[in-house]
């Protein structure tokens, strides 16, 4: 399983140093944009994420939490990132993975807690990435919720039904234990962000992990 480090609990004084303490064992870097209204909590938008690519060569993991993604993805593609993800609850979705599409990135399609794996279905085939939330999408820092894990279990199932050709990645509270659980559901990458800044060690604690 892939570890993703989400640094949204990093110190944003020290941006480049807190990515350089984490980048030795991180196989993307994920960047967790809100915009006050898709979620209650605003966080950072593509110009103070632009200059990254600079800075390292992990390569980069967007998880969209906005409501409107088609009126930013240009931005987006701007700052080169292997995956943008946006919420299958935001508006305009088809046309959205479309343009994402269009600029040669990964499409990921993610859904909340409370949403069914139904709303997924139309959009599967066309995926390289499912991004499942193991927490209400908006703050770091949340228990892990196990039921999420049956959807995890059912993509797996319609992965290997359909030969589709996405990736299944969770995203929420995980930690030492819930990753082994994550894993065992089928996830190939796993989210990890105060887990990961809080630890004495990051890189040690990312290791423990995989
Ligand atoms: O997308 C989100 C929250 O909305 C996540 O990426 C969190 O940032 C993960 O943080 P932890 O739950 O691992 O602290
Ligand atoms: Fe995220």
């Amino acid at each position: 399983m892939k570890i993703a480090p989400s640094i949204l609990t990093a110190d944003f004084l020290k941006l480049e140093e807190e990515i350089k303490s984490i980048e030795q064992e991180s196989d993307y870097l994920h960047l967790d944009v809100m915009d006050g209204h898709f979620v209650p909590n605003i966080s950072f938008g593509s110009h103070v994420l632009s200059g990254l690519k600079r800075i390292t060569n992990v390569p980069l993991d967007t998880h969209l939490m906005i409501s409107n993604p088609i009126d930013y993805i240009k931005d987006f593609a701007g700052i080169n990132s292997s995956f943008i993800t946006i919420h299958v609850e935001a508006n305009k979705v088809k046309e959205t993975l479309d343009l994402i599409h269009s600029y040669g990135i990964k499409r990921g399609l993610s859904l909340k807690p409370k949403t069914s794996i139904e709303e997924l279905k139309p959009y599967l085939s066309e995926l390289e990435l499912v991004l499942v939330m193991s927490v209400e999408p908006g703050f770091g820092g949340q228990s892990f919720m196990v039921d999420q894990l049956d959807k995890v279990r059912e993509l797996v199932r319609l992965r290997d039904e359909h030969h589709y050709n996405y990736v299944i990645e969770i995203d929420g509270g995980i930690n030492f234990n819930t990753a082994k659980l994550a894993k065992e559901a089928g996830v190939d990458i796993a989210v990890a962000g105060s887990y990961v800044f809080n630890a004495k060690d990051r890189n040690e604690a990312i290791r423990g992990i995989k």
